[in-house]
């Protein structure tokens, strides 16, 4: 279903010291440095399979989400989703997918939730039938009947992550990108969002592949894990693959980046 063969991306930055004297020489001479994000990145992943992709900050976590949801281009390397290249056939690939970028929002700022979704129930033009049976599900399982008239500006952080989760959802995709979907949650809201993942995916057969640095998301979510770090792929196996997992899983993923020099 995903079939990824050695994906590399690198970024261009601009550098520069600090100081007004450094801000002036970068007028008439720029540096740059190049950063390899993603170094020979390979991976398949099945249908119905809930993926843990972890590893340090800047490891190349979100690049790869971005390539595979078809934000971003490659430099060279093989990404195939259900026989599509994610950045060529964009129009088809995104009926196929849902998106949650933990630190970016998908809901119009200024205008109701429900209005957000009405425009997405257009964009992704879902019928009216699943768009009442879906909205009425997710309004039901994320408990949004309280947030869906006020504008998502004024939603708290959690209250947002939840009404994110579901406009990514309206229109049933079969694989869900969940780039760090937890992050600000209470512990009930926590509990509530990773039971519903648990419910797509049996229900559903939806592919999730879930970044985070939340180990509690990776055990109670994902069988496998692919660790990547400094833009390699350095383990893909289960949670018994990491040493002294049973142990305490922020310990033992903190040990394998030392490991790893990461
Ligand atoms: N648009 C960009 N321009 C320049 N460099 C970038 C850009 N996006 C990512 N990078 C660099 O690529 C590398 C990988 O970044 P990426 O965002 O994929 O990491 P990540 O694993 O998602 O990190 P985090 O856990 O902190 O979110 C980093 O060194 C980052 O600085």
């Amino acid at each position: 279903m995903i079939e990824v063969q050695h994906l590399c991306k690198t970024f261009r930055v601009a550098r520069r010291g600090a100081g007004f004297g450094q801000a002036v020489k970068t007028l008439f001479h720029r540096e740059y440095e190049e950063v390899k994000a993603l170094d020979d990145v390979s991976f398949s992943i099945s249908e119905g399979e809930m993926v843990g992709y972890i590893g340090p900050n800047g490891a190349g976590k979100s690049s790869t989400i971005k390539i595979l949801s078809g934000i971003l281009t490659p430099d060279s390397g093989v990404c195939s989703i259900n026989g599509r290249i994610p950045w060529k056939n964009r129009t088809a690939h995104v009926k196929d997918i849902g998106v949650v970028f933990g630190q970016r929002t998908q809901l119009w700022w200024d205008v109701p939730v429900i209005d957000s979704y009405e425009l997405l129930k257009d964009i992704y033009s879902i019928s009216e039938d699943t768009y009442q049976a879906n909205l009425e599900e997710l309004t039901s399982l994320l408990n949004l009947s309280e947030l869906l008239k006020t504008p998502a500006r004024q939603l708290s952080l959690g209250q947002r992550m939840r009404c994110e989760i579901a406009a990514s959802l309206l229109h049933s995709p079969k694989i869900l990108f969940l780039d760090e979907p937890t992050i600000g949650l209470d512990a009930v809201s926590k509990l509530a969002v990773r039971d519903f993942i648990v419910k797509c995916n049996e229900k559903y057969r939806t592919t999730v592949i879930l970044t985070t640095h939340d180990m509690q998301d990776i055990e109670a979510l994902t069988d496998r894990i692919i660790l990547i770090g400094k833009g390699k792929i350095l383990l893909d196996g289960t949670l018994d693959d990491i040493p002294g997992a049973d142990r305490g899983l922020d310990q033992a993923v903190a040990d394998l980046y030392r490991r790893f020099r990461i």
